[in-house]
């Protein structure tokens, strides 16, 4: 988020928002542009993105700006479908610290984890996997990301502050989010053990940048094709060079580029399009990545507009979108609810940054729905698909002790 105001208050420090972090009323965002923690509720945005979300919040953003009565700027999270509410609040304060959280952020212990259960199973995800490949040799479709949920409950109620501050890791720049839901959105309504009462909070540490505009300024981070990473540095510097060459992971990285290509011109002024990816390392896995840079042709562009643009790009969704999205209503047994939307912030000049919603869960009391995806295109293998999703999983597993 924007730098910290000037003034006479004692600047926090990312760690400090974290401690002062309430996860059902406050929603917390930290990027290397800074960290912010929005503080209790002045106003709910719970449209869908099919209304015109972008100019409701940009004017109600400009009104409250120019009243000074109150933050103008509206946070929080937009589901994977589009015709789905949004857990979008105007906050009563915004308390900013500069810099991101780090790994040193105050935390309690990790949750004791009594029993995962992944949705579907095992194999029935490879099932899906080679269905995804017949309907590619079949139809128009040339790529599906498809998702499996893992379901993790623990023997006591999960610390939201613990969990943040296990993603908050030296060796991952990702966007760490903390965003209350409302209470029926959490998709886990109950554990092995029963009801589950407590309402549910979406963490997770993004490494995927949506969008983001800053004074005009276009910075979109495409992530698609991945490898899982190895504790052997030589092994490991290996398979990235292996991702890197793989004719595979190139194609399903390109059909994301040139989607998001397509939806951005029409927005920006200039648009700069490298030749080829690169390599971004996760804790967990390694990615082929696009920088695409460019600047907005109209100044009352916000970044809103450029995210609803966009959503869904094939890397959560496929291509072409229509039959992807039916694949995916075909294949996935388990809701995505907010995984795979969009998680950020938008203040009243428009400025804006935007995470895909991706190595995130559900906490809901003792529970904490996963999800995660992997890109299928002709030539991708079930058990490295499986693999992949495994290894992305991992992440969460392991902040939550498991
Ligand atoms: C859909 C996910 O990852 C996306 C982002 C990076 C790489 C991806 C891939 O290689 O399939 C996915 O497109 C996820 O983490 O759940």
């Amino acid at each position: 988020m924007a730098p910290p105001r000037e003034g006479g208050e004692r600047t926090p420090a990312a760690a400090d928002l974290l401690a002062a972090l309430r996860p059902h009323e406050d929603v917390l965002w930290s990027s290397a542009r800074g960290t912010a923690l929005a503080r209790g509720t002045a106003e709910r945005l719970d449209l869908p993105w099919t209304v015109d979300l972008p100019g409701a919040v940009a004017d109600r953003l400009r009104a409250v700006a120019a009243s000074r009565a109150g933050e103008a700027v509206v946070v929080g999270a937009l589901p994977f479908r589009t015709g789905e509410p949004a857990a979008l609040v105007r906050p009563e304060r915004l308390l900013r610290a500069p810099g991101r959280l780090g790994p040193a952020a105050a935390g309690g212990a990790a949750p004791v984890v009594v029993a995962e259960e992944p949705s579907p199973a095992e194999d029935v995800y490879r099932d899906s996997v080679r269905t995804a490949l017949d309907l590619l040799g079949a139809g128009d479709l040339e790529k599906v990301v498809l998702a499996r949920a893992l379901d993790v409950t623990a023997r006591e109620d999960v610390d939201v502050r613990a969990l943040v501050a296990a993603l908050a890791r030296p060796d991952d720049d990702a966007r760490v989010f903390s965003v209350p839901l409302a209470a029926d959105a959490g998709g886990v309504t109950s554990t092995a053990s029963g009801v589950v009462g407590r309402p549910p909070v979406l963490v997770g540490a993004s490494p995927e940048l949506l969008v983001s505009l800053t004074a005009g300024r276009v910075l979109a981070t495409p992530l698609a094709g991945s490898t899982t990473r190895a504790a052997d540095p030589e092994e490991d510097a290996a398979r990235a060079r292996a991702l890197l060459a793989s004719d595979k992971d190139r194609r399903e990285h390109a059909l994301v580029v040139e989607a998001m290509v397509r939806a951005l011109r029409p927005w920006c002024a200039d648009l700069v399009v490298p030749e080829a990816p690169e390599l971004v390392a996760t804790p967990t896995v390694w990615h082929l990545a696009t920088r695409l840079e460019g600047r907005t042709a109209d100044p009352s562009t916000t970044s809103l507009h450029l995210a609803r643009a966009l959503h869904p790009t094939p890397a959560v969704g496929g291509t072409p979108s229509g039959p992807a999205r039916a694949a995916i209503d075909r294949l996935e047994p388990v809701d995505r609810g907010f995984y795979a939307g969009a998680v950020g912030w938008t203040d009243a000049s428009g400025d804006g940054e935007w995470a895909v919603t991706i190595r995130c869960g559900v906490v809901q009391g003792r529970s904490v729905r996963l999800h995660a995806g992997a890109g299928i295109v002709r030539g991708s293998d079930p058990d490295a698909e499986l693999a992949e999703t495994t290894a992305k999983l991992a992440l969460l597993r392991s902040a939550l002790g498991a």
